[in-house]
């Protein structure tokens, strides 16, 4: 007779059922706690999609103000493109004329549209305020400017460090407080979530050799962040901290010309990247509302072993960071571990040590 199952088959599953029968009669309990290991992450996933805070929104930027410090050179240039191209009005602020200019001449050229240029130092809180009254009420704030001139603290003037945490720290208060009330009015009347976006850097997540004074402007920015993700939730605005690694631009190009041997060994652990892929994550992580953006892999684990107690909107993330956060800081010692050797062998071949 004709049969589906071959005896092989038979055999087996006469075995398997009777297995199961007298696992059935003996071992329930036990059965039913193998069942739950799938379901528990199941159920914890659920437990910090409730969790998870500010809740998830979507910021769009079509037909939106746009408003870019530093947007006349590489990582602003490029998202300003980006915006322009996805149909925000998109303005632009930095200090050079002549920059700024060219820098409309290529927005227009790429994508046909006209953007606004303001020339103003964000140092100077008036003339900041000056521009973003000029500009318009904003619906997207990126606060993008930033210098970086790495040195050793022992040899670096106090005129650097403080020029580095004003125009990266006190130059970002001075937008945020300009911009802020018109955002305010801005959600109430359109109903439409806002974003404050802040560029921070790889740097501001960890300290890094030749970087006291720029770690130090851009982990303050993270206080800020945090602190204002606070205050301004409440109508709708979502605050994103990008962390790029080093990125092709202009003011790379030029800080490499001074940059310390150890800088660069350092900074080597970080795979770089292209102004336009810097661009886009960012602008991904604004329309998101993501608190954290991180740009590269490494990137990734350096946001999973410096999570804190920063927001998070996402419970997938949120996922990885609680059980990624043991691991992340064993690697992160064995990154401190391979820094510190570098270090150590670099001034003793240079007789500093
Ligand atoms: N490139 C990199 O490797 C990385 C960069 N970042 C951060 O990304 C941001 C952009 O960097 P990047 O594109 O490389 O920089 P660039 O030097 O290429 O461009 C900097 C922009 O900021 C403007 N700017 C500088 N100082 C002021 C000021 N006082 N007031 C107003 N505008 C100012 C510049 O215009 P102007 O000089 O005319 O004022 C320019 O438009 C910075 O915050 C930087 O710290 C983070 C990680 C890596
Ligand atoms: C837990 C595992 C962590 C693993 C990855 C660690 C990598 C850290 C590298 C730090 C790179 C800092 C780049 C700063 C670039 C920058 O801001 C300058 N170009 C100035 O603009």
């Amino acid at each position: 007779m004709f049969s589906i199952f071959s005896t092989e088959t038979l055999d087996l599953f006469s075995a398997f059922s009777s297995i199961s029968s007298r696992l059935h009669s003996m071992a329930s309990p036990y059965l039913l706690l193998l069942l739950l290991i799938p379901v528990l992450p199941l159920i914890f996933l659920l437990v910090l999609a409730f969790l998870a805070r500010p809740r998830p929104a979507k910021v769009p930027v079509k037909g939106r103000h746009v408003f870019i410090t530093g947007g006349s050179s590489g990582i602003g240039l490029a998202m300003a493109l980006q915006a322009a191209s996805e149909g925000a009005r998109v303005s632009i602020l930095a200090r050079n004329q002549a920059k700024l200019e060219e820098a409309r001449d290529t927005i227009r050229l790429a994508t046909g549209k006209e953007v606004t240029i303001l020339s103003a130092d964000v140092r100077d809180a008036e003339s900041v305020a000056r521009a973003i009254e000029e500009a318009g009420p904003i619906d997207i704030l990126i606060a993008n400017q930033g210098v970086f001139i790495p040195q050793e603290l022992e040899l670096q003037d106090m005129k650097e460090i403080r020029f580095q945490v004003e125009v990266n720290l006190m130059g970002t208060f001075h937008l945020i407080k300009a911009a802020l009330p018109g955002m305010r009015q801005n959600t109430r009347k359109t109903g439409l979530p806002a974003s404050i976006a802040i560029i921070s850097s790889q740097a501001g997540q960890v300290g890094v050799y030749g970087y006291t004074a720029y770690s130090a402007s851009k982990f303050a920015l993270r206080g800020l962040a945090e602190a204002l993700q606070h205050e301004v939730i409440s109508d709708k605005i979502h605050v994103s901290l990008v962390f790029p690694p080093d990125t092709e631009t202009p003011g790379l190009a030029e800080e490499q010309k001074r940059r310390p041997e150890l800088t660069n060994l350092i900074v080597a652990s970080s795979g770089g990247m292209k102004a336009d892929a810097v661009a886009k994550k960012a602008l991904d992580g604004i329309k998101s509302g993501t608190f954290i953006v991180s740009c590269n892999f490494e990137g990734v684990m350096l946001a999973i072993a410096t999570a804190g107690l920063s927001p998070q909107s996402s419970y997938l993330t949120a996922f990885f960071e609680v059980f990624g956060a043991g691991f992340m800081r064993f690697v992160g010692l064995c990154f401190q571990w391979n820094w510190f050797t570098i270090i150590e062998k670099f001034n003793a071949k240079n007789n500093r040590s």
